[in-house]
């Protein structure tokens, strides 16, 4: 890292640490990519501790509500400690029998929101808002909204990156670095999985290791391969508009194919069901094909920028812009860098990435073309994203591994902002959508 990079990011650690007192794993891991770490405290310091609709301790539980659909307990502990240094009720913590029916309405939307947003409609808003004395404000809902989303979506990159909790049972001193679910993601001093791999190995192991070394070097010059040839392509082909239709229902339809993993003997813990209702809820399982199905949401219908940016920034105000600014940061972050070559136009695969989560979560941008999304995600990543997107309790350290194995830690933390906040950009889109309909 240059010298003014890393000053940068010291000092953005510094003032983290002196504002909060603390610095968290979550922080730790994102300042590999400092410029977005900025905006995301940015945002989270806003809708956690400035002035807005809710009291915090609220702000807080609603996290702990939210964190919980992913049985993060690592984000859940966290907002335990808040929720009671803000003055929460302790009795809360009992579980949701113990909350205020008020807070206890925010169930449904929760749930709908973590794992099928597009099933919310605005008589789910109409119910929260007219209730009589529970009932929720417009600009209290939003926060809610806003927080519940942010929950989701950062459970997604604990479990992605594999964030652990800070006071491991195993160390006295009570601080160890990023390991997580057995899985260590960020050895931030050697930021190469070839190194690791080669450092590890017997001398058989070195045969294997450097077989797969070749292996995994011609896929990423496959990879790159395949970008240039759809740079070129784009150029003198452009696809019909029905043909652009038919790509993005068969990536659609794809990628409800996409299995993340058997998970048979799923128990939840009680400090963790604690706080939710419905906990076999969870993204659509299309095993049972045909009896439902993933609606298309056409994005210029209802665009973030056009749309849900002024309402949620008029109903809350600020927290538009913040959340504006985190979007645009982490859509236009790159390093012009593709694991070990430099100098990379990767604008195509950073969008295939962002796109694929929209899309399946329903989502179509008309002028995007899936087949690239089709050309550039191999399988295993695909198990990979939507894993951590959509069921990110199942994420394991052989998924994290068996994906892109030339790159380095920090792209794949890089890949994980990209699909955390694609994720909680999709749910705000959803939620918002249904609030407009509700005011029209
Ligand atoms: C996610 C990665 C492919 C990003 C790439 N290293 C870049 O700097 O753009």
């Amino acid at each position: 890292m240059q010298a003014n990079g890393l000053d940068e990011r010291t000092n953005l650690l510094v003032e983290e640490y002196s504002t909060s007192g603390r610095l968290d794993n979550i922080t730790q891991v994102m300042s590999i990519h400092t410029q977005y770490l900025e905006s995301f405290l940015r945002s989270q310091f806003y809708m956690l501790r400035m002035d807005g609709p809710l009291p915090l301790p609220y702000r807080h539980y609603i996290a702990i509500m939210a964190a919980a659909r992913h049985q993060c307990s690592y984000l859940i502990n966290m907002h335990v400690d808040e929720f009671l240094k803000t003055g929460g009720i302790a009795e809360w913590l009992n579980g949701l029998e113990y909350i205020p029916q008020r807070l206890k309405n925010l169930n449904e939307i929760n749930k709908l929101l973590a794992h099928r947003p597009w099933l919310i409609t605005k008589e789910h808003i109409q119910k929260l808002v007219k209730t009589g004395e529970n009932n929720w404000s417009l600009p209290e809902l939003v926060h809610a909204v806003v927080l519940l989303a942010h929950y989701h979506a950062l459970a997604s990159f604990v479990f992605g990156s594999g964030i652990n909790p800070e006071r491991d049972p195993d160390t006295s001193n009570g601080v160890r670095l990023i390991a997580v679910n057995n899985f260590c993601v960020c050895d931030l001093a050697n930021d190469n999985n070839i190194e690791n791999a080669s450092l590890t190995s017997s001398n058989f192991g070195n045969v294997m290791v450097f077989l797969q070394i070749a292996d995994s070097l011609s896929e990423l010059e496959a990879l790159m391969e395949r970008m240039k040839r759809l740079q070129e392509d784009k150029e003198d082909e452009e696809a019909s508009q029905e043909e652009m239709a038919t790509r993005f229902e068969k990536e659609k339809k794809e990628s409800l194919l996409v299995i993340s993993g058997a998970f048979d003997d799923e128990i939840v813990s009680t400090d963790v069901s604690r706080y939710i209702e419905d906990p076999g809820f969870g993204y659509k399982d299309f095993a049972r094909r045909g009896e439902d199905h993933l609606p298309t949401f056409r994005a210029q219908d209802y665009t973030w920028e056009n749309h849900g940016f002024s309402l949620v920034n008029r109903l809350y105000s600020d927290i538009g812009h913040l959340l504006d600014e985190k979007f645009r940061m982490v859509y236009n972050l790159t390093y012009n860098t593709m694991a070990t070559h430099e100098d990379v136009d990767t604008t195509m695969l950073r969008r295939a990435l962002f796109n694929y989560v929209h899309c399946m979560y329903g989502i179509r941008y008309d002028d995007y073309d899936y087949g690239e999304v089709n050309q550039l995600l191999e399988r295993s990543l695909k198990v990979y994203i939507k894993t951590v997107t959509c069921y990110p309790e199942r994420t394991t350290k052989r998924m994290y591994d068996s994906y892109w194995r030339q790159f380095k830690h920090s792209e794949k933390v890089h890949v994980n902002l990209l699909l955390m906040e694609a994720r909680m950009q999709a749910e705000l889109l959803y939620a918002l959508r249904a609030i407009t309909r509700h005011l029209t």
